[in-house]
């Protein structure tokens, strides 16, 4: 039976792979594509008259298979099906390191799920307050109560937008530049940052046109997202290489941190950098750089 670490709330999540659980040839070796997360689904992915099955599927996965360094979350049905409460015991009872909460819209729901888990905790005698919980918002509810749900439980590592249902809700499109979502995407983005949570971006459906995936890479990155939902292994390395720091961006935020302090004994608060100015919220966050590097494998100095 494997033995899974402590999960951590804030560790590196670039990426997060759907897979269906249902399809053990699938979930069997996942961990080989390298994906930071991994999201066993029991949800839309599964058919109706499948759901035993994949649960089934899924306890022998948790309990079996190494997953290693790759985070393991279960996304479970929605709160309005008569499934989620058994696959919050089999989540709980396999070990997994987190919960989705599929469609989830208020922190109500995510107080029903805590309440489950707990539960769970102590009838499967697996430590209290071990597995985490993330919120997928779905609908334009779940938005406008992004603050209330990632504040809802501390248990909560932070939220997800979803694209189908989303869009499906606001009766839009896919859009190459993203205009059908920019303001739930703002929105969710500003709910997580004021909460101290992550927050990761929808899955790009369309798995054969790497262009319009990168373009929306590129943008979410830009955005300030912490990473992706994703749906194919083809999708992994792109996300990985543009939300590691630069080299470029690591020089720069070394010089910053090994100057701040020296500076600062000087008396010295705003001085300049490479012809840029520079004070104390630049330092914080050139930390966070070197953090990030770290966290992908890309910084070799000795900071
Ligand atoms: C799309 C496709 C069928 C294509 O298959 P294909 O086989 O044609 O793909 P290929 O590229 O040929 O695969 C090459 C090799 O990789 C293996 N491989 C492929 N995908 C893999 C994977 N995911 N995990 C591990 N392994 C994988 C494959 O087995 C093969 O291995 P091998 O044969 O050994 O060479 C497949 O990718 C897939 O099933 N994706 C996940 C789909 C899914 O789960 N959807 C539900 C979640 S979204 C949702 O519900 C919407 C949402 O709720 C989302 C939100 O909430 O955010 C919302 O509202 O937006
Ligand atoms: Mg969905």
């Amino acid at each position: 039976m494997i033995q899974r670490p402590k999960p951590d709330k804030k560790r590196l999540r670039r990426t997060m792979m759907f897979m269906n659980s249902q399809k053990p040839g699938l979930i069997k070796d996942a961990y080989i594509y390298g994906s930071d997360s991994i999201i066993l689904d029991l949800e839309d992915a599964v058919a109706e008259n499948q759901k035993d099955a994949a649960r089934f599927s899924l306890y022998h996965a948790l309990k079996n298979i190494d997953y290693g360094d790759t985070e393991v979350l279960v996304r479970i049905n929605g709160l309005d099906t008569p499934h989620w409460q058994e696959d919050v015991r089999v989540c709980v009872a396999g070990g997994a390191d987190g919960i989705r909460i599929a469609k989830c819209e208020n922190a109500e729901m995510v107080r029903q799920v805590e309440a489950a888990v707990l539960a769970a905790e102590r009838e499967f005698g697996v430590e209290e307050g071990r597995t985490l919980l993330m919120a997928a918002l779905e609908s334009p509810m779940g938005i406008m109560n992004a603050y209330e749900i990632v504040t809802a439980s501390d248990r909560m590592l932070g939220c997800a937008i979803s694209g189908g249902d989303f869009r499906k809700s606001m009766h839009v499109q896919i859009q190459r530049g993203g205009v059908e979502m920019m303001v739930a995407r703002g929105q969710m983005l500003l709910a997580a940052r004021a909460a101290g949570v992550q927050c990761f971006d929808t899955m790009f459906p369309n798995i054969d046109d790497m262009e319009g995936f990168q373009a929306e890479v590129i943008q979410n990155h830009q955005m300030g997202f912490d990473g992706k939902s994703i749906v194919n292994p083809k999708q992994i390395a792109f996300v990985h290489e543009t939300f590691a720091p630069t080299e470029k961006e690591i020089v720069y935020a070394e010089k910053l941190v090994r100057g701040c302090q020296a500076q600062a004994d000087a008396g010295i608060g705003v001085y300049t950098v490479d012809g840029k100015m520079v004070d104390i919220p630049f330092f914080e966050d050139a930390k966070r750089i070197i953090a990030l590097a770290k966290a992908c494998g890309v910084y070799h100095g000795d900071l």
